[in-house]
């Protein structure tokens, strides 16, 4: 009996122990209210609007219908940037700078040490892992190197046959829609969804040499789990009680989440094992093919690639070459990068194809340009269009940009600062969250005369030797730019000079009426119709149109005037 009591008063803290457990509390409090209390006053000292509430700074302000936000953000910035050079807002506890001059812009992207991506990008770990785009570190910099060369020019030029074949079809999908639209009296037919599954089968045969058929078959359980999480990312980005972890698998949402997990995942899984396998066979007849004709090894990159890259391989096959069987890369590896390029290389460029086509058709001037061009280079030719082709496509390339500067598809981009940065001369403290909106950087009147106006020949020639060289950035810049930039502009000026030798354009909307929404891409509100996330169907509206007729008229019937919405 005695001997348990005193078991139970070894538990007991003393009091002693006690007072010096509160004072410690006490004073661990009192540090870390001091050190708070500076932080929030020194983050204050930085321009930006008052925080009304302690806790939630101006969160309420910001808590906006989606269709709001986007544009609420950018009025604010428009006025802002007439006073200062920098915004800093407080999202509840924590702070974010935003930045759209281009000497920030490059403090920010220019360094090689502010390389750690935001916050926001954590809801795209559960499909991406760590792949490229959210990786950071000693992963990031070993992953970049290895993936670079699957860049090269060579490579990229074995796509565009992929490109042309997929942009084919585009315009037979969108005579389809024409035809469907004039036996339905409709008078306008939605583009956008028609250019995001083109360039869904464009990124995955070239990223993993298979056809999912997204034009063909929009019922692909592969195609609908794409659309589907990219969704669920965005809803949780924009609501910040579906962020915890604990909170999110709680709701329905996370159930459809793993459900297209196990597609998308499963999908690449199984691409990468058949890979494998043709890999496999592929090494073993070269090796024979060499020891029977006995041929010399490459001497340099150039004929490095060469060897590489017959016969078409897709970015899967090129990142089984370098995992080395598995000692440089695993299968895991390997499965994140080519999700990665998968997300990054789709809604990014549907968005920019069809804002493109959207700019082109709001202006007759420039769609003449764009179709003498075309005249120059193909004539009455429909041939598939080639590399020397695509280089001669300059205009193209200056619509392509400049329709970048308006509609810059990623509307915004941020980093977690791993360490103190002087930006504009304040000191943006570590552990801060900054982000760039291009957006508003690419309208500085002093960048860009003008700049709501839609004038591609800011591009022409050597006229962008004027500009600072961070004015400009819709692929980022510095060391953690767009590794697809190349890539992005080759198959934009395919697709796009396909439906443009096969179709007139001009748009209907006003830009002064549409409603920008800057999701994970930049996109008009009413112009792309997603898959419904669980039992939640949206039904878009039409807003953006486009009046489609024949295209090159010396060759082509000039088809009965239609109307077609991006
Ligand atoms: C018009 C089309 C595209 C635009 C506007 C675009 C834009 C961007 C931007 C702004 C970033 C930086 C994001 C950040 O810092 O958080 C980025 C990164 C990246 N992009 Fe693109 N992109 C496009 C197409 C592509 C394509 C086609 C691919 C692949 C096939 C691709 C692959 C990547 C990857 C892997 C990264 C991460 C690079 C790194 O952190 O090292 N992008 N892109």
């Amino acid at each position: 009996m005695l001997d348990e009591h005193l078991k139970v008063d070894r538990w007991m803290p003393s009091t002693f122990t006690v007072w010096m457990a509160t004072f410690f509390t006490i004073v661990a409090i009192c540090v870390f209210t001091k050190k708070r209390l500076a932080f929030v006053e020194h983050c204050n000292s930085i321009p930006g609007p008052p925080a009304p509430l302690p806790l939630l700074g101006n969160a309420l302000e910001l808590l906006r219908d989606p269709d709001e936000l986007f544009q609420f953000l950018i009025d604010y910035l428009h006025e802002w940037r007439q006073h200062f050079p920098i915004l800093r807002f407080w999202l509840g506890p924590f702070p974010i700078f935003l930045l759209y001059t281009p000497e920030g812009t490059e403090a920010l992207l220019g360094s090689n040490k502010l390389i750690d991506k935001s916050r926001e990008y954590q809801y795209l770990h559960p499909w991406l892992n760590t792949g490229l785009l959210t990786s950071t570190g000693t992963k990031w910099h070993g992953r970049r190197k290895m993936l670079t060369p699957t860049f090269h020019f060579k490579i990229l030029e074995d796509f565009i046959d992929i490109f042309n074949k997929q942009s084919v079809v585009l315009v037979q999908k969108l005579r389809e829609a024409h035809q469907d639209m004039l036996a339905t009296n409709g008078d306008r037919v939605n583009l956008f969804p028609y250019v995001a599954r083109c360039t869904l089968d464009i990124i995955c045969e070239t990223a993993m040499g298979r056809h999912v058929d997204a034009q063909l078959n929009n019922d692909s359980e592969y195609v609908k789990a794409v659309c589907t999480i990219g969704r669920i990312v965005q809803t949780r980005q924009a609501q910040p009680w579906l962020q915890p972890e604990l909170l999110f698998q709680c709701h329905p949402m996370a159930k459809t989440q793993q459900k297209c997990l196990d597609i998308l995942h499963g999908f690449t899984d199984k691409v990468l094992q058949e890979r494998k396998a043709e890999h496999r066979i592929r090494k073993a007849e070269e090796l024979a093919r060499k020891e029977n004709k006995n041929l010399p090894s490459p001497s340099n990159v150039d004929d490095a690639v060469d060897l590489i890259k017959k016969p078409r391989l897709a970015f899967l096959d090129l990142l089984i070459e370098a995992s080395q069987d598995g000692t440089l890369l695993s299968d895991l590896d390997i499965r994140e990068e080519v999700d990665t390029f998968m997300f990054e290389g789709q809604d990014t460029t549907a968005a920019a194809v069809s804002w493109c086509l959207y700019l082109i058709g709001s202006h007759p001037e420039v769609q003449d340009r764009v179709s003498e061009e075309l005249n120059l280079v193909f004539g009455t030719s429909d041939r598939p269009i080639t590399m020397a082709d695509i280089l001669q496509l300059k205009y193209l390339e200056c619509c392509i940009k400049e329709a970048l500067r308006l509609y810059p598809s990623v509307a915004m981009y941020g980093r977690t600062l791993s360490e103190d940065a002087i930006i504009h001369g304040y000191v943006i403290p570590a552990g801060s969250t900054v982000a760039v909106i291009p957006y508003s950087l690419h309208r500085d009147p002093q960048q860009f005369p003008d700049p709501e106006c839609f004038n591609p020949d800011r591009f022409w020639g050597d006229s962008k030797r004027s500009r600072h060289p961070y004015a400009y950035v819709p692929f980022s810049a510095g060391p953690r730019n767009c590794i697809g930039q190349k890539y992005a502009v080759m198959e934009e000026k395919v697709v796009l000079a396909t439906v443009l030798r096969n179709f007139h354009l001009e748009s209907l909307e006003k830009r002064e009426d549409l409603i920008l929404i800057g999701e994970l891409v930049l996109r008009p509100r009413d112009g792309v119709q997603n898959p419904p996330i669980g039992n939640r169907s949206r039904l878009k509206g039409k807003r953006l149109l486009l009046f489609v007729r024949s295209a090159v008229t010396a060759y082509k019937e000039i088809n009965r005037p239609t109307v077609m919405e991006l």
